[in-house]
């Protein structure tokens, strides 16, 4: 049954990136690509052209490819990196674990998943080395990669150094690193450096760059800056139902964001929107801001009767995701207007 019901005016902004439309720059980039026939499965010129386009952007000769979502993204190039024996070691609450139902583990056929703890979102180097070296017998998955999420999912980044000792205690461990890259132009664009210094400068083998809550109708990429580690990854993304036929109109927008700029853009304004809600909640003393904005996201602590009544307001909001609270996301089209209502609503229902 198509419910044609007449939806209210919900004020849902926050709920999630995932929210947000496509922007003026993908949208063009599409239809521009729009022009009659062109090669499919990848063998069309704007695939190539968005491949040497991230190659430029992250000064690195690396093998790139693309697929619809995050979770494909993820899971695929985790399974480029193990066997099904091994395991991925990863943060207690990365999306890996908590929100691909399992992806990771089933095409990787069966590679297993260890949670490490860490504030803030971020692994705890000492977790992570306990939890790989605590046994060496054959009965236990020995652990072959490690995935980290930049920016994390609580909102938070890590710096350069941090990453940095990341990278050198995988190669201590001979571990291979995947960077869950939902996210990654809000992390280049909050640290402001280069994408090489908090990618393959830092150690990671395998980045998936999000490009839906960047603004695109859809994809990822995943870009192998270990070059070996994507050996078959194209038979991978056919057999897992990953390999658009029309591949252009995935990749287009690859062209648009990047030689515009819009995606650093787009990143830096949802980044701008996060860090306004948070310097107004922080006057706000009945409401607990749960971890430093870093990106475009902002946890916050509140009575439960308090959530309940700006749902009733027209709010939208997970209260899933992290330890308690709720997460309020910004992203490439928030406005700024839609910050003060949604900081009016808190002030009145506190
Ligand atoms: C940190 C993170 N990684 C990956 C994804 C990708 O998930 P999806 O498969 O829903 O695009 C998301 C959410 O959308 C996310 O928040
Ligand atoms: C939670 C959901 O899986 C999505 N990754 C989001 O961040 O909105």
């Amino acid at each position: 049954m198509i419910n044609t019901g007449h939806h209210s005016e919900l004020k849902h902004h926050f709920a999630s990136d995932n929210y947000a439309g496509i922007c003026a720059e993908a949208w063009q980039a599409m239809a521009e690509a729009n022009s009659g026939l062109a090669s499919s499965y990848g063998d069309d010129r704007w695939t190539a052209q968005a491949c040497e386009k991230i190659r430029e952007v992250f000064e690195k000769d690396c093998e790139v490819f693309f697929v619809f979502n995050g979770t494909a993204a993820n899971s695929l190039a985790l399974a480029s990196l193990c066997q099904s024996y091994h395991s991925i070691v990863c943060h207690e609450m990365a999306h890996i674990e908590t929100d691909e139902c399992g992806a990771s583990e089933f095409f990787s056929n069966g590679t297993k998943v260890l949670l490490v703890p860490g504030d803030n979102g971020k692994i705890n180097l000492d977790a992570v080395e306990h939890t790989i070296t605590k046994r060496s017998d054959i009965h236990y998955p020995k652990a072959r990669a490690l995935s980290i999420t930049q920016a994390t999912e609580l909102g938070t980044l890590y710096s350069v150094e941090e990453l940095q000792a990341i990278g050198e205690l995988a190669k201590r461990f001979d571990l291979r690193v995947h960077m869950d890259g939902a996210r990654f132009a809000n992390a280049v664009a909050a640290l402001n450096v280069a994408p090489k210094e908090i990618s393959w400068q830092a150690g990671v083998d395998v980045l998936t760059f999000g490009g839906t809550k960047n603004g695109f109708a859809v994809g990822e990429a995943v870009v192998f800056f270990n070059k070996e580690l994507a050996y078959e990854f194209d038979y991978r993304c056919k057999q897992a139902g990953q390999l658009a036929s029309k591949m252009r109109f995935l990749t287009a927008p690859w062209i648009g964001m990047l030689e515009s700029g819009a995606w650093l853009r787009n990143a830096a304004h949802a980044n701008s929107c996060a860090r306004l809600l948070a310097n107004e909640i922080k006057k706000i003393p009945q409401v607990r801001i749960m971890f430093e904005s870093q990106a475009n996201s902002v946890f916050l602590e509140m009575a439960p009767e308090a959530l309940e009544a700006l749902r009733a307001r027209g709010w939208h909001f997970y209260t899933f995701i992290g330890s308690g609270g709720a997460r309020f996301m910004c992203s490439w089209d928030t406005k700024v207007e839609e910050v003060a209502n949604l900081v009016a609503d808190i002030k009145a229902v506190v």
